[in-house]
């Protein structure tokens, strides 16, 4: 009795508790819901011209998980939700409203729409996060008539830009067709022969060497050689001589370059962030040699340093805003390689067919026909056209800086607007029922394909890769100059599947193999061409 009625004081208190406890959830789950349906469902009819916003949950966070988790999934489920129409519709990422096009029209506008929809923001904030100091980042955006501006007028600047405008007419000159892109073309592709000769199939890469014999890894190979033709192709040979960790530091900061675009806390991104810092130190240090100790650089690579130069910026600033170059540079093209080998090594009929026609192509004192690969081998080029509309995971952004309106629909400003590329390459309406796999003459079958507003692997408008070009011959020529000169087979045993592709990972630009999933390949020498 005295036992019962000690406790039946807490049994009450508890219950009070608790049922305080159930009123306080039952009333934050209440205000979640009236929440969410004032925001999506009455605020879109209040305003109905703006893009309707992918509903979430968690206010703050909004949909960031599921699109960091899987991008190309959440972007799909939500066009899918508005009943894949195609036009404009927002998701909020951790606070951020993102307004997202996949109609090949609406992407179109917004490319030309450059009053309203700038790049500038974007830019800004990259070589912030890149490193580069503030008052670098100002110099860049300074114009040619201001007093601290002493342009030495390299390039010319009629229309009196800023040299973070600039850059762009820099970058065509160097790399459109034309006088700077023949050098530096010339110089990588005999780079890329160079390091494919039998002695030079060499490094960490080869996983095992007999005499005409080499396992390797294929991840390893492309990347290797690719990225060694690049660094010496725009800064001369002196770069790598005194950067022998950069490749791997660069391979680092690539595989999760995405942290750095979504700033990821440092010390989420430790090891990003560090290899970042290498690459720029390396950089730094290149940039301290005299030019007599550093010669062969690209047009662009002097030039641009003149100009940075002229406007009082230091050696550690430009080493970053290279830094944003030499990534954009290399971070895709191996990658292009390996998946074309790749597709090559499990369907042999496809190798030797691409061997055949690219072998008038390939000399056998090394020389490469830059020519006939581009213009006379079809098949080689629609493959290349295929896997690029297949792993390309780029977007491009923009920032509203007026209210705007595309397909429709009122964008206003202060917000980002992105184009997924991957939404308009997996679109059935363009590319036909099989839009998800590999077609090797998809784009042999129908030539326009390549030209259509759907097929935007190098994004459009004022940011349209200038490299575009150069990518092409890198690519071909190194896959070219494998089938012709060695006979290539999956080794036997493991690393023989076909590997996956990197999806869930953000990425900016073409996918990898997810972790682990390399393959090994057996090179072995063509019998006319054997060296020991
Ligand atoms: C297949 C390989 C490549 C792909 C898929 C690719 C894709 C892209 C994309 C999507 C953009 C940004 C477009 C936008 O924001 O709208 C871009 C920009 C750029 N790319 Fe490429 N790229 C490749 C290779 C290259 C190569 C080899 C070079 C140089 C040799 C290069 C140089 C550049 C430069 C300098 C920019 C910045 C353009 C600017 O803002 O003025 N790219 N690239």
């Amino acid at each position: 009795m005295m036992f019962s009625s000690l406790v039946a004081p807490s049994v009450v208190v508890e219950a009070i508790q608790n049922s305080r406890i159930a009123i306080g959830l039952g009333f934050c789950l209440l205000a979640l819901l009236c929440w969410r349906i004032w925001r999506f469902h009455i605020i879109p009819k209040l305003y109905p011209e703006e893009p309707p916003e992918f509903p979430y949950w968690i206010p703050v966070l909004g949909s960031a998980i599921s699109f960091f988790k899987d991008s190309h999934g959440t972007l799909t489920h939500a066009r899918l939700l508005f009943g894949d129409t195609r036009k404009p519709f927002a998701v909020n990422v951790a606070g951020q409203k993102l307004y997202v096009l996949t109609s090949p029209s609406d992407v179109s506008a917004a490319y030309k729409n450059t009053d309203a929809l700038t790049f500038d923001v974007f830019v800004r904030d990259v070589m912030v996060s890149f490193g580069a100091s503030q008052s670098a980042v100002d110099k860049m955006w300074l114009l040619p008539e201001s007093s601290e501006s002493n342009s030495p007028a390299q390039v010319p600047n009629p229309k009196g830009l800023s040299l973070a405008k600039l850059v762009h007419d820099m970058h065509k000159k160097q790399l459109h067709p034309g006088a700077e892109m023949d050098i530096l073309s010339d110089r990588f592709i005999t780079l890329i022969s160079k390091s494919l000769t039998w002695p030079n199939i060499a490094g960490s890469y080869v996983v095992e060497s007999k005499p005409h014999k080499k396992l390797v890894s294929l991840k390893g190979w492309c990347s290797t050689v690719l990225l060694e033709a690049a660094t010496d192709a725009f800064f001369g040979d002196a770069f790598l001589k005194m950067a022998p960790n950069l490749l791997n530091d660069f391979f680092d900061f690539d595989d999760n370059s995405w942290m750095l675009m979504y700033r990821y806390p440092r010390v989420l991104a430790r090891n990003m962030y560090q290899s970042k810092q290498n690459a720029i130190d390396y950089l730094t240090a290149y940039l301290d040699l005299s030019l007599e100790d550093r010669p062969g650089a690209a047009w662009f690579v002097t030039t641009m340093e003149e100009e940075q130069r002229a406007l009082g910026i230091q050696s550690r600033d430009i080493a970053t805003l290279l830094m944003m170059v030499y990534w954009v540079v290399n971070s895709n093209t191996y990658k292009l390689c390996f998946w074309i080998l790749s597709h090559l090594l499990h369907d042999p009929a496809l190798l030797s067919t691409l061997a055949e026609e690219t072998s008038s192509a390939i000399a056998a004192d090394g020389n490469v026909d830059m020519r006939c690969l581009l213009d006379d081998c079809p098949r080689i080029n629609a493959v290349y056209d295929e896997v690029l509309r297949l792993t390309n995971s780029s977007s491009s952004i923009r920032h509203v800086t007026a209210d705007a309106v595309i397909g429709g629909c009122t964008l206003r400003r202060g917000n980002n607007v992105l184009i997924p590329y991957r939404q308009l390459h997996f679109n059935e309406a363009v590319f036909g029922p099989t839009a998800g796999s590999f077609d090797p003459e998809r784009f042999l079958k129908d030539k326009s394909l390549a030209r259509s507003p759907s097929y935007r692997p190098f994004g459009g408008g004022s940011t349209y890769c200038p490299g575009r070009f150069i990518a092409r011959q890198e690519v071909v020529a190194f896959v070219a100059v494998v089938l012709n000169r060695y006979d290539i087979k999956l080794a036997t045993g493991a690393g023989t599947k076909f590997p996956a592709l990197e999806e869930l990972k953000p990425c900016l630009g073409v996918m990898g193999p997810v972790d682990g999933e390399d393959i090994m390949v057996q090179v072995g020498q063509k019998a006319a061409n054997k060296v020991s």
